[in-house]
């Protein structure tokens, strides 16, 4: 089998991660969550009141702070799988929060945000051997990746999943909430000027809804089998 680079886009909660995370761990590939290091961002500017009262974001004020901002991955023993670090602070619970969610697109559509990240994520995957999950991996960061894939689901759908999951965790939930910020979110990152979120041409499309996680697993490990082979 050559070594690849995997790429899956797609909307807000359909289970990119679940099935990115699974496969990387199968065949011993890195697994980059970008969508973490844009939420990452966003944690830094709640701290440091980058937001006005409105949810605009003081822009220039985060763009000088860009320097000061460092995020890393680093493998949890315990899951085997990566964590986020912030400046080297542990924040993978914090930027998973509501508070994030509803501030991360405005942050992620800001060109100079999307510049600093990309380049990250392009380093971090210039050896191949990465499944990296995102909106824009397959359209920008790596656009010759040999597979790619674009999962799709209803807003339904991926709001009752991530209720399910909050409520599963013990966290507060409001389904009504999570609805309203994933059908934002798509809408923010579908309709942003520098990389929206769309299907790349050569993307496989994979409707998950009435899948298990199981299914949409295999359906993955088939393609990667055959986009490997050498
Ligand atoms: N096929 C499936 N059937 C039921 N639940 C699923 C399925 N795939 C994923 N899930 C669940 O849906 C929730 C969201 O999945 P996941 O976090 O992988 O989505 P994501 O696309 O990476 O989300 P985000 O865009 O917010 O990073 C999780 O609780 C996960 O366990
Ligand atoms: N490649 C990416 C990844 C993410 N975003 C933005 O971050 C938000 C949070 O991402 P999740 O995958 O954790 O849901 C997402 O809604 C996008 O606004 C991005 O722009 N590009």
């Amino acid at each position: 089998m050559k070594k690849i680079t995997i790429a899956i886009d797609g909307f807000s909660s359909c289970g990119k991660s679940t099935m990115a995370k699974d496969l990387a761990e199968r065949i011993g590939y890195v697994y980059i969550d970008t969508g973490a290091m844009y939420r990452s961002v966003t944690l830094f500017a709640i701290r440091n009141r980058l937001f006005n009262s409105d949810g605009s974001v003081k822009a220039n004020e985060l763009e000088n702070h860009m320097k000061d901002l460092h995020i890393s991955f680093r493998l949890n023993e315990e899951t085997g799988r990566p964590d986020t670090y912030l400046n080297g602070e542990l924040v993978e619970t914090e930027i998973r929060g509501m508070e994030v969610s509803n501030h991360v697109s405005a942050i992620a559509a800001l060109p100079f945000v999307r510049t600093a990240m990309v380049a990250q994520q392009q380093q971090m995957g210039r050896d191949k051997g990465v499944v990296m999950d995102g909106r824009d991996i397959g359209t920008t960061v790596f656009p010759d990746a040999e597979l790619k894939i674009f999962v799709t689901a209803s807003a339904e759908v991926r709001a009752r999943r991530r209720y399910d999951e909050m409520r599963g965790k013990g966290q507060p939930a409001d389904y009504a909430e999570i609805l309203k910020n994933v059908q934002q979110r798509d809408y923010i990152d579908t309709h942003r000027e520098v990389s929206p979120l769309r299907k790349a041409d050569d993307a496989i499309e994979l409707d998950n809804s009435s899948l298990t996680i199981e299914q949409q697993n295999a359906w993955l490990m088939e393609h990667y089998q055959r986009a490997a082979q050498d």
